[in-house]
């Protein structure tokens, strides 16, 4: 039998698909990432198709093989990490989706959130799931599909479907329809899960008519869920031993495992996480209660912000105005602006997210004059990254009782130096980037190879952390408050704007 040298690690995002094969040491031995459809059915609608995906992850699967000429049989263990709340309901016997996946993003259940919301819901949801009632959950994406598709909820009630993140659905394949589960930091973000009792939350299931028949079991974050069948990972039996949705990956790939401890990835969305230890902690101020990981039979909780358009807004100058060639261009035009920053853009393309919540919020742009250039432009896109992230960071301070005192930061946008300097300046805060951007990979890698033995044990890896770079607040405080005050008059503007359909 062949020596079990490496982890393999799949990163199912909401644009691409990742595989990355580790060392021990963590070393990248091979990695492969293909971008998928994104699908606009209708305004403010997100899709992507569920048999793609899969078919971009057994691409990027063979792809790091072959890039890596790896052996399957050397994979010690596989860790999945996703793009979470996505949800895809599957017919049991066939297979086969019913539906589109309806993407984190989309807004087409945002009448049925409405109505818990006027129902007088929030309380008692936000009591048991930590969460906002918002279309950004599960939930509501659920009650869509069962009503949208003819037939689907007299089939759900027959127990005739199954309902799964991408996570769920990941696995349900890798294993040839073996293992129905998820975990517990994917089940926190349907919106369905209660966090204290970790179960499904029968009261919330039948307000919104969810038959139980379709849930997957919820499993912790670090055990064997099932094995590959030899078909799906070329000829081995390989475990599948961690899970976790991409933000908690990050977090634990981050190696923020002490109370207090906070990351940010700027992938698509910008996502900070807060570990806040063995007890759920209810945010005061708009933010969620969610789990970031259970490991070794403890649960660990997290404050979270999530803000939903971040380096897909970079992705707009590139893709929509043609303004850039590629993303990573933004920082090299940024520098030459030459204005005051008297430029805002509020990139509220599907709404607003933490601390905001205003799913009817559209994107817009503020102070410009007939002299404002288009590094003035992409200038401003960049910062409204981090005013975003200021609104959360401030809004966690209020509700952890102190000041953040470090932002550990990752993900494809934190390659961008000029960022990350302004994201200090706007904090008044320390911000360290970690020297391996792929932390949601990592994280997930960690999962997977603790639960089979690759790695002994947390205090193992937690030595194995490298930073890459530290970016020291420079900006005078005045100047920061002053940015930051104009920031807020731009949102709230923003917010004013609900234009008739
Ligand atoms: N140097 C950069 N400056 C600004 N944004 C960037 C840079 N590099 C990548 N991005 C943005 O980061 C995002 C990709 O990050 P990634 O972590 O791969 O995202 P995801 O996991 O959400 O697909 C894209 O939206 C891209 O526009
Ligand atoms: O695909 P990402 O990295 O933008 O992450 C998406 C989040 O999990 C949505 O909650």
């Amino acid at each position: 039998m062949a020596e079990k040298k490496y982890v393999m690690s799949i990163d199912q995002g909401t644009t691409s698909s990742r595989a990355i094969i580790y060392d021990k040491k963590t070393n990248t031995i091979g990695s492969s990432q293909k971008e998928f459809t994104q699908i606009f059915p209708q305004s403010g609608w997100v899709e992507h198709n569920p048999n793609e995906i899969w078919n971009s992850v057994q691409s990027v699967i063979a792809g790091a093989f072959i890039e890596s000429g790896v052996k399957p049989d050397e994979i010690a263990a596989i860790g999945i990490t996703n793009q979470r709340e996505t949800t895809i309901i599957w017919d049991k016997k066939t297979g086969l989706p019913i539906y589109n996946a309806v993407v984190w993003q989309s807004r087409q259940s945002a009448p049925i959130a409405t109505k818990l919301y006027e129902e007088g819901h929030s309380e008692m949801i936000h009591e048991k799931t930590g969460l906002i009632i918002d279309s950004y959950f599960s939930a509501t994406k659920i009650r869509w599909i069962l009503d949208h598709v003819e037939g689907a909820q007299e089939r759900a009630e027959k127990g005739e479907l199954m309902f799964g993140t991408v996570d769920t659905w990941l696995v349900w394949k890798l294993t040839g329809g073996e293992s129905f589960v998820t975990d517990y930091s994917n089940a926190s973000r349907t919106m369905l899960y209660n966090i204290h009792k970790l179960e499904w939350d029968q009261d919330i299931l039948d307000l919104l008519n969810i038959p139980n028949a379709i849930m997957p079991e919820v499993k912790s974050n670090s055990e064997v869920y099932g094995h590959t069948t030899n078909y799906h990972f070329y000829g081995a039996n390989t475990p599948i031993s961690g899970m976790a949705g991409d933000q908690q990956a990050a977090l634990f790939g981050q190696m923020a495992f002490e109370p207090g401890m906070v990351k940010n990835t700027y992938g698509t969305g910008s996502f900070i996480v807060m570990n806040t230890g063995e007890k759920p902690q209810l945010s005061e101020n708009n933010l969620l209660t969610t789990i970031g990981y259970g490991i070794n039979g403890k649960i660990h909780y997290a404050l979270e912000g999530s803000i939903f358009v971040a380096g897909s807004s970079i992705q707009w100058l590139r893709d929509g105005l043609k303004m850039l060639e590629n993303s990573a261009d933004s920082e090299a035009i940024a520098k030459t602006s030459e204005n005051d920053n008297e430029v805002f853009v509020v990139p509220a393309f599907t709404g607003l997210g933490a601390p905001y919540w205003d799913s009817d919020a559209r994107g817009s742009v503020f102070g410009l004059t007939r002299g404002t250039s288009k590094a003035d432009f992409v200038k401003a896109t960049l910062q409204s990254i981090a005013y975003q992230t200021r609104d959360v960071i401030d809004t966690m301070n209020k509700d952890a009782g102190i000041d953040i005192p470090l932002l550990k930061v990752d993900g494809g946008a934190a390659n961008n130096d000029w960022l990350l300097q302004f994201q200090a300046d706007i904090l008044g805060t320390k911000v360290q980037r970690a020297h391996n951007l792929e932390t949601t990979a990592l994280g997930a890698a960690y999962l997977a190879g603790l639960a089979v033995g690759f790695w002994e044990s947390v205090d193992e890896i937690k030595n194995m952390y490298e930073e890459g770079g530290i970016f020291e607040p420079q900006m005078p405080e005045a100047e920061r408050e002053k940015l930051y005050k104009n920031w807020r008059l731009a949102v709230k503007a923003t917010q004013v704007f609900k234009p008739e359909a």
